[in-house]
């Protein structure tokens, strides 16, 4: 997969050359250049910014770097994090995760001049997507969650590829709670279910305390959960 990130802030990327993304980019199995928005830039003060139209606080990003910036690394399939963005979600993860090429425009200050996202889409596949329903100074934060969500999905980044499977959002339902050794730890033991070796049994506990969870923290997911995997029984209205 090839990845084009384009910021005025390309050191916020440093995290993306450690751990599991850091390694996909030293095996090849993930090509990505950060580059800096001031580069196509022509002015002597490599401004990317100007007063909004109609008035309002703050600037806004200019509409010609970003147009040189996008016909050099481009084209390809632009993320643009936006908090009118639409919600990003794990299938989005998937989606992305099958493509070839994504270019990520991180914007600041009040956003990006709308006529780049709109000339844009007139030669490339488009997405605005948001985090959640909070405010950020900027698209970089969400670059580097996007691409350790699409990074993970990778064939060969992760070792064991049936975590992908189980896990949470994959399956529908917050994940089961985890533990490891001691057995015993500040006079809390370990479910006796986990240690009993029979993984039946193991396997309907971690089912039901995922739908417990879930009917508990996400009754969205609940409601959204196929009514073909849950009989009456297991449904917490
Ligand atoms: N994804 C995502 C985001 C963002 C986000 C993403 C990109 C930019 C570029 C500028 N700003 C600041 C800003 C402040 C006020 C009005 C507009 N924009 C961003 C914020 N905030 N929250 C999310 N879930």
């Amino acid at each position: 997969m090839r990845v084009d990130v384009i910021t005025i802030f390309p050191d916020y990327f440093g995290p993306l050359s450690l751990s599991l993304i850091g390694k996909a980019r030293g095996s090849g199995l993930l090509d990505l250049e950060v580059h800096d928005l001031r580069t196509w830039t022509s002015d002597v003060h490599r401004t990317v910014d100007d007063t909004p139209y109609g008035g309002g606080p703050g600037m806004v990003m200019r509409p010609e770097p970003w147009g040189q910036a996008l016909d050099a690394v481009g084209p390809g399939t632009l993320i643009v994090p936006s908090p009118v963005g639409k919600p990003f979600t794990q299938a989005d993860a998937q989606a992305l995760a099958s493509l070839d090429h994504l270019i990520f425009a991180c914007g600041r200050y009040e956003g990006i001049d709308q006529r780049v996202i709109d000339d844009a889409a007139a030669r490339m596949p488009v997405l605005e997507v948001s985090l959640g329903d909070y405010v950020l100074f900027g698209g970089e934060v969400a670059v580097i969650v996007i691409m350790e969500a699409i990074t993970r999905l990778l064939p060969g980044v992760l070792g064991n590829a049936d975590s992908l499977t189980e896990e949470s959002h994959a399956a529908g339902l917050l994940e089961a709670p985890v533990y490891t050794k001691p057995a015993s730890w500040r006079d809390r033991d370990v479910p006796d279910v986990l240690r009993s070796g029979d993984h039946g049994r193991i396997a309907r506990w971690r089912r039901d305390q995922s739908l417990l969870r879930t009917a508990a923290r996400r009754p969205d997911m609940m409601a959204a959960y196929p009514p073909s995997s849950l009989d009456k029984a297991d449904r917490k209205t």
